[in-house]
């Protein structure tokens, strides 16, 4: 079973390629203004490369394609991430990290490569699905080469709105031979198909072919020109919307609100305005922020969620509702007009802004009101109480509802860690029923999970720049760490500072994290030993009163078995809201 890992490699954050770019360059990067719309985009140079600063990426000739045999006829360009150091050709399909770049960027200059740069051995090609799609062409049937009525029958079948045949013909649309999945294409920037989006007839749901990396977006030729994107997260809403006259590219993306993968985010370059219409509960309202935090805030607009999406309420005039989209970034926060799709968006979800609702904890819901994003909880309990059994099965309830997930088990193997979510969700005894594991294993894959590869010590720093680059990556509104003690620190310089002071500092790093990035945290943390008739309360968890503040929510698993006869076993919260014991399941 493929499990997807964060593996431990070096992330250069931003300021190392700004702190490159600025070597090469010595200018000071404050004298770049951010690139506005319409603004002309400042240019530098390494190495005789000049480079534009885009919204999302800094912008090059492609050094690859130089040297790959079919140069294309356009100048290839070459997509740097600005967060997160990947590069991507959409060309030549070559893309690496940053490091790899820049190890080729000084050989160029010192000249020691006497033959042509070896790129293709050392740059993986994203092109490693054209099997799959190869496969998707020759079975399918364009469905421009049907007549009218054909036509008309199959989108009524996949209760899709009636397109002009004109929007057909700039679409390229595809049905498989049994007439039962229709294949709408993904185009990166050089408007190469480089996956699909897919809607199947009998449940409509939509899917990506080949997976989440998918450099592409679903964007209707005939409105392609245009320097302002309306962003939406399903086929139906952006069927409705390019068959009116809308001043916008309706673009839709390849995993709806779930994820905006790094690799789309050269195909939104060059979009000078981006409108986000993502819809009205509170996990497209977040996923919208996040998206637009992603893309630029300083061009990006919401349309607010009281509005709904065009295939709940097709019979809006779109134009108006365009035009009520209110600008993400302000230059002063504070005015209550920036705020208030949020605070609307607040009083109508209540019931959704609590968070997401756990369907195995009923009870946890009446306490906790839900998983909010941007919290941070803490959980301890008596060693073997069962806290790690207990978090796998509360994040795999809210993984099953769509929270992309970050685990950071230090302390067991990914792979029993695996094992035990797996049990979690089959419900049954796995060892005992083995023909099913591929059924469950294919279901297990297919949740938004993530396990960065650390065990053992590991500095909170190393930590942190995976968390942080997987928030960003992978779109992680949900983050465990298993458990804090190792993050202390074994080195001299550490051992002085008392454990607890340590500890608080590593929370309040998660705090941090937690509030800037929208992130909810959950923190396993060991309690100081406490006398076995004593109950662990808060100061079990924290050195100093500041830390206990920072949690929002804080559980404890009281295990009173052994110390007295009728003792149980059960989960405290005590946190921000009233003292309550809830059984453990
Ligand atoms: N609710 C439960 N019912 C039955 N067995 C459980 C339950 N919770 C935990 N266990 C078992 O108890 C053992 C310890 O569980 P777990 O590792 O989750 O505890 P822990 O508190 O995380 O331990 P540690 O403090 O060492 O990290 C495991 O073998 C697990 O299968």
């Amino acid at each position: 079973m493929l499990l997807r890992k964060i593996s431990n490699v070096r992330i250069p954050q931003r300021n190392s390629i700004r702190s490159v770019i600025r070597k090469y360059n010595n200018i000071n990067f404050e004298d770049i203004p951010e690139v506005s719309p319409g603004k002309i985009k400042k240019t530098f140079n390494i190495n005789g490369l000049s480079f534009e600063e885009g919204y999302t990426c800094f912008i090059s000739k492609c050094i690859i394609c130089k040297n790959v045999k079919d140069e294309t006829k356009s100048t290839p360009k070459l997509y740097i991430n600005k967060n997160t150091g990947m590069f991507m050709c959409d060309s030549c399909s070559h893309c690496g990290q940053w490091d790899q770049f820049l190890a080729h960027l000084v050989m160029l200059k010192s000249k020691k490569i006497k033959k042509k740069l070896t790129f293709e051995n050392d740059f993986q090609k994203f092109e490693k699905y054209s099997e799959i799609l190869n496969e998707v062409t020759n079975q399918t049937i364009v469905l421009n080469s049907l007549d009218e009525n054909e036509l008309t029958n199959i989108l009524s079948k996949f209760r899709l709105p009636v397109i002009s045949q004109t929007a057909i013909e700039s679409l390229d649309i595809r049905i498989n031979n049994k007439n039962t999945l229709l294949y709408f294409p993904l185009e990166n920037v050089e408007s190469r198909v480089v996956g699909y989006r897919t809607v199947r007839s009998n449940n409509l749901t939509e899917t990506i072919i080949p997976d989440i990396e998918c450099g592409g977006v679903l964007t209707a030729r005939l409105s392609r020109s245009k320097d302002t994107a309306l962003l939406v997260p399903t086929i139906r809403d952006f069927l409705i919307l390019i068959n009116k006259k809308i001043n916008a590219s309706i673009v839709c993306l390849p995993d709806g609100v779930r994820t905006l993968s790094q690799y789309v985010l050269p195909s939104l370059e060059r979009f000078k305005k981006i409108i986000l219409w993502m819809g009205s509960d509170s996990v497209s309202w977040d996923s919208a922020r996040h998206f637009a935090h992603k893309l630029g805030e300083k061009r990006c607009s919401l349309i607010k969620p009281s509005i709904l999406l065009p295939h709940i309420q097709p019979e809006e005039d779109f134009s108006s509702v365009i035009n009520t989209a209110q600008p993400v970034w302000h230059k002063s926060i504070t005015t209550f007009g920036s705020l208030r799709a949020d605070v609307l968006s607040d009083l109508q979800n209540i019931d959704k802004v609590q968070g997401i609702k756990w369907k195995r904890y009923p009870t946890l819901n009446k306490i906790l009101k839900g998983h909010r994003r941007g919290e941070l909880t803490i959980l301890t309990g008596p060693t073997g109480s069962g806290k790690t059994t207990f978090i796998s099965d509360y994040s795999l309830d809210l993984l099953m509802q769509g929270v992309n997930t970050l685990w950071g088990s230090f302390e067991i193997r990914n792979a029993r860690l695996a094992k035990t979510m797996l049990q979690q969700m089959a419900g049954f005894s796995l060892e005992d029923n083995l023909d099913k594991f591929d059924e469950m294993a294919d279901k297990f894959e297919h949740l938004p999970l993530y396990f960065m590869t650390f065990h053992g010590q590991q500095s909170i720093k190393v930590v942190m720049e995976a968390v942080e680059h997987a928030a960003y990556v992978h779109d992680i509104a949900h983050v465990i760490i298993d458990n804090v003690q190792f993050m202390m620190g074994t080195s001299e310089d550490q051992r002085h500072m008392d454990r607890f002071l340590r500890q608080d500092a590593i929370v309040a790093a998660f705090r941090s994290f937690a509030t800037r990035k929208n992130c909810h945290v959950t923190l396993i943390i060991h309690p100081r030993k406490e006398k076995d008739d004593e109950m662990l309360t808060t100061s079990s968890i924290f050195g100093g009163a500041k830390a206990s503040q920072e949690a929002d929510n804080v559980l404890i698993i009281q295990d009173k078995r052994l110390s007295s006869m009728n003792g149980k076993k059960y989960l405290q919260t005590c946190c921000r809201l009233p003292k309550t014991d809830i059984r453990v399941t």
